[in-house]
């Protein structure tokens, strides 16, 4: 990727501007490639999920990942670049597909702020083929946005991305640009559509497979922990639900960051009018500077009413032998999976408690420095999925899932995140999730069962997960 400088782009000087993007019609016809600009400008004051909804089209993917307490948000929208992929490499298609766009890119502006140049957005099924041709997300989708806004602890910046074709006409792309940046310099919150009218209500609800089917499962895959077929498996519930009128997405992830300002809220559009959404606490990985971060989330109890019967529940589960398998189970398949990419972590002290607004669960923190060779994009690839979403061992979980969970999980406990041209980037697991299609929605939450499950515990756990998604809907 080449870099220019910033002296050689003042601020919103449209000569400077002109100048730039003839420089990548230039590189186009040498190359006889079309060529990626991306413009970065600092902002004022912008509020990501804002601006997405803001202009949000029905008929464009768009991504959206924040985590309110780290104060990091971004969105980008309308593809200029696509791809998906499916099969077991579809994590180093990603990657060959981004480092050939960023051979053939060219970057300008406040390169120096957090967020700046082009970011690719990718979404990561759970499982790495379809599960039907129907399915609404493919196993791998990547993007580059035209438009790309973000926010890091009081920094915005905004990116326009765009494709230089040998005779593209610079003046009216020019224009373009300019008339994009003087928007987000200066975002016109005023524009927002509000419908006005009151929110939806549910009125349908179905567990898929009916009622007590989820604690049937449960029971089947004790008998499978019992007789050795695996150790751990994490089963799915899925609810269905229908509304008198669209739900509205954007609204209810709105709320979802607001109650759950630890946990990364997301969305991402497939621009055929469907999108998933979630707020989930947990990381896939995240890489800053050459360091790598991941965790095991596994393990899970109430809320108290009180402190004490808080405290009293989180006691219970830092001392439950069930619980600390379930999650050891974890910490050990990362540590060595790491290891698989000659990544040597040391073990984690005993697990801490990560507590939610609905849930407590047991959680261990892993960092690691990369080496020059290992990307974002090939250490996902070896952790997806960790037995926090699937089971141990992998393959007997992974089969018992298709066999027994009767609907197709899609981008439930899939990877969803971005990456940018320095290799930084976060992925997070899309749990506590749901599929929105217009007037219907199906939402997703499981729970790891290790020997010592119980049914009924079980199914009131994924109550719980479910909960603030149901609420947030309407
Ligand atoms: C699979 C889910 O949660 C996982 C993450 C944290 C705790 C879990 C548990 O205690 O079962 C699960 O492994 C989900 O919420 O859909």
């Amino acid at each position: 990727m080449e870099l220019i400088s910033p002296d050689r782009f003042p601020q919103r000087d449209p000569q400077a501007l002109a100048s730039f993007l003839l420089h990548c019609r230039e590189r186009a016809r040498q190359r006889k490639h079309p060529q990626l600009a991306s413009i970065s400008l600092r902002a004022k004051h912008l509020d990501p999920l804002a601006v997405l909804q803001s202009i949000y089209e029905p008929t464009e993917l768009h991504f959206y990942l924040e985590r309110s307490q780290s104060e990091e948000a971004i969105a980008g929208a309308e593809a200029i670049l696509e791809a998906t992929f499916s099969g077991a490499q579809r994590f180093a298609n990603v990657r060959a597909f981004a480092d050939h766009v960023l051979e053939n890119t060219i970057a300008v502006g406040d390169l120096d702020a957090p967020f700046s140049g082009p970011h690719f957005f990718a979404g990561f099924t759970f499982c790495d083929e379809a599960e039907g041709d129907d399915a609404y997300f493919a196993p791998a989708t990547v993007f580059v946005p035209r438009w790309q806004v973000a926010r890091r602890q009081g920094e915005y910046v905004a990116t326009a991305n765009l494709i230089i074709e040998p005779e593209s006409d610079i003046a009216t792309l020019s224009r373009k640009v300019l008339a994009a940046h003087a928007k987000f310099g200066r975002f016109d919150y005023d524009d927002l559509q509000s419908t006005g009218a009151p929110p939806p209500s549910v009125v349908e609800r179905e567990d898929v497979g009916g009622d007590g089917w989820f604690a049937a499962a449960v029971d089947h895959a004790l008998q499978n922990i019992d007789i050795d077929v695996y150790h751990k498996i994490v089963l799915a519930r899925a609810v269905e639900l229908k509304a008198d009128q669209p739900f509205r997405p954007l609204e209810t992830l709105a709320r979802l960051r607001d109650r759950f300002p630890s946990c990364y809220s997301f969305s991402f559009a497939n621009g055929d009018g469907q999108s998933f959404i979630g707020a989930t606490p947990e990381r896939l990985l995240r890489v800053e500077s050459g360091r790598l971060f991941t965790e095991a989330l596994a393990g899970s109890a109430p809320r108290g009413e009180n402190a004490r019967e808080d405290a009293r529940h989180g006691a219970a589960l830092l001392s439950s032998d069930k619980d600390l398998r379930e999650h050891q189970l974890v910490v050990d398949s990362i540590i060595s999976r790491l290891g698989e990419v000659d990544l040597v972590v040391k073990p984690p002290a005993a697990p801490r408690l990560l507590k939610l607004p609905n849930v407590q669960h047991l959680w261990s923190p892993i960092s690691t420095e990369l080496t020059q060779d290992q990307d974002i994009l090939a250490v996902a690839a070896r952790l997806h999925p960790t037995p926090a979403v699937g089971g141990q061992p992998r393959k007997a979980a992974r089969d018992d899932i298709a066999r027994i969970e009767n609907f197709d999980r899609g981008l439930y406990a899939g990877a969803i995140g971005w990456f940018d041209y320095h290799g930084d980037g976060e992925m997070a697991v899309a749990i506590r999730s749901a599929l929105i299609d217009g007037q219907r929605a199906r939402l997703y939450a499981g729970a790891g069962i290790v020997a010592g499950s119980q049914p009924d515990r079980e199914t009131a756990e994924t109550d719980l997960k479910l909960r603030p998604l149901l609420d947030s809907l309407q």
